[in-house]
């Protein structure tokens, strides 16, 4: 395969070749019919797979579904493996990466998950952290899901239960349906989610790869993809009621179709592509569904590896560049190229912080104002991927009332699980998370007048004319109408605590 040199300079022009205009996608995804799309994706893995390994085994290449001596060995290497990791994670240190770069490269899984143990006593520290690291190793490498997963990926799915195919043949077909109009606005990530049994990331993001031409044009090892999409996957917390999986696919399709605004899909390259829809599907990845507020005042770890700043990005950002390395994905890349990819995707992921988005709103004004924006300019280009992932990141106000009330829900209940958290061990509440002061109109009036609307208002001026910008400034306008009545007849019927009620004050009105 041909090698990149390297990545252009930031403002050098795209050109041809590796960094240039895509190309038909080798597996021929447009001319195939959808329905056949998807079979054809876990023919490409399986075949990878055999390839691999040195061609089919067993008669005519047909797997006889029983262990041959391969499979022994295999199961062998990954039990090695596995006890590998264990052993370093007992022994309480981190994997040397090989990269030359100081900052930390996060395991899988190691750290966020809120032990209220820790919290409770002040002695446990380190200990407890060791101990939860543990465990939570012990169960994302347990022997028993990597034989799983190496099985699934050569075909050999066990016969019961069925459903723990990628994609349940009766949902098939409904699911490559949907991925014929994964560019449309009205796209339903929760159902496309129940239909691909829980696979929304892996199985959306395979697909966008594809059609957008990236496996070809960055010669991507099928089976490398796969792994590093479902560790990403696997590392959201599926208990999260907001941070979880399905909001990284949403984030994911959202991006997706501002990629295809014709202002832009023009000007970006290759490479362009693949930063967006990565920093998209793993921009949350490892969230604990605690705000950055928490982990600085329980003195989680995490905030002093990252100095109080940005501590939730950096962990989502060094978190895949861990599985980036563990996968091997850009291991076929020159050094130089894949530690720019790295950089690239952590300012992108970094520019989540919703803490920044007044710095981040005033650049984009002074551009639009200027009328300076030079997309054949890599900075500039950049920068617009950052606002663009932004806008993907809190654009679920601008959904159909239908999916953007589920959001809506989920991100206020996420919140009032860390209220009460707080509350149960005599923490002060955080803001928006006292369930009994916050309601959840409350919150999406406050949201989407203090950040949607105004970061939206310039994606709007800069995309126009577009007729999803429309529809999606419409959106937003209906459903802050709709979250403004149900606001007025709450507090007409609902006296929250903050308000006098009958009774008596400070009484628990849940
Ligand atoms: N509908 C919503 N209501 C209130 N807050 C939201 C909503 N959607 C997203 N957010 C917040 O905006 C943040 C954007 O970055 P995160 O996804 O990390 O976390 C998100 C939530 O904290
Ligand atoms: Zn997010």
């Amino acid at each position: 395969m041909p090698v990149p040199e390297g990545l252009r300079g930031p403002d050098e022009p795209p050109h041809p070749g590796l960094w240039g205009p895509l190309r038909t996608p080798p597996i021929g995804c447009g001319g195939l019919s959808l329905a056949l799309e998807l079979p054809a994706l876990v023919r490409q893995l399986r075949a990878a797979w055999r390839a691999r390994r040195g061609g089919p085994r067993g008669p005519g290449g047909s797997h006889t579904g029983t262990w041959g001596e391969s499979d022994k060995e295999e199961v062998e290497e990954v039990r090695r493996d596995v006890e590998d990791r264990i052993a370093h994670v007992e022994a309480g240190g981190r994997r040397t990466s090989g990269h030359a770069d100081a900052s930390p490269v996060e395991r899988r899984g190691s750290y966020p998950l809120i032990d209220v143990r820790i919290l409770k006593s002040k002695t446990s520290g380190q200990q407890g952290e060791v101990e939860s690291g543990r465990r939570q190793m012990r169960r994302q490498l347990s022997f028993q899901r990597y034989c799983h997963a190496s099985r699934l990926l050569r075909g050999l799915v066990p016969r019961a239960p069925p459903s723990l195919h990628l994609l349940d043949d009766d949902y098939l077909g409904q699911a490559a349906y949907m991925l014929s109009k994964v560019d449309t606005w009205n796209f339903d990530i929760f159902l496309f989610d129940r239909l691909t049994n829980g696979n929304s990331l892996v199985t959306l993001m395979c697909h966008l790869f594809n059609v957008s031409g990236l496996v070809h044009h960055f010669q991507l090892d099928m089976v490398k993809l796969h792994r590093f999409l479902g560790m990403v996957q696997e590392d959201y917390h599926s208990q999260n009621p907001y941070h979880n999986a399905v909001h990284a696919a949403d984030v994911t399709q959202a991006m997706y179709c501002y990629l295809q605004e014709p202002k832009l899909s023009e000007q970006l390259s290759p490479l362009d592509v693949f930063l967006g829809l990565m920093a998209a599907a793993a921009h949350d990845v490892d969230h604990p569904g605690v705000n950055q507020p928490f982990l600085i005042k329980t003195r989680h770890h995490l905030a002093s590896l990252y100095q109080n700043t940005s501590v939730l990005e950096s962990h989502h950002w060094r978190s895949t560049v861990g599985m980036l390395r563990e996968s091997g994905l850009l291991s076929h890349l020159p050094a130089d190229t894949s530690q720019n990819i790295e950089q690239q995707l952590g300012s992108l992921i970094l520019a989540t912080d919703i803490s920044r988005q007044n710095e981040f709103l005033s650049t984009f004004r002074e551009h639009l104002e200027s009328r300076d924006l030079d997309l054949q300019l890599a900075s500039h280009r950049h920068f617009i991927l950052q606002i663009a992932l932004k806008c993907a990141d809190v654009c679920n106000p601008c959904r159909f009332w239908e999916l953007s009330k589920q959001w809506s829900e989920r991100v206020c209940e996420e919140f009032y699980r860390q209220g009460d958290l707080e509350r149960k061990f005599d923490m002060e509440i955080s803001p928006l998370c006292n369930q009994q002061a916050d309601s959840v109109p409350a919150i999406q009036i406050g949201f989407i007048s203090y950040i949607v609307a105004p970061l939206f208002e310039e994606w709007h001026r800069f995309t126009e004319p577009s007729p999803l910008s429309h529809t999606m400034m419409g959106h937003l306008h209906r459903n802050q109408a709709r979250w403004s009545r149900l606001l007025r007849a709450d507090t007409q019927t609902q006296p929250r605590a903050t308000e006098p009620r009958p009774g008596g004050e400070g009484e628990d009105i849940r």
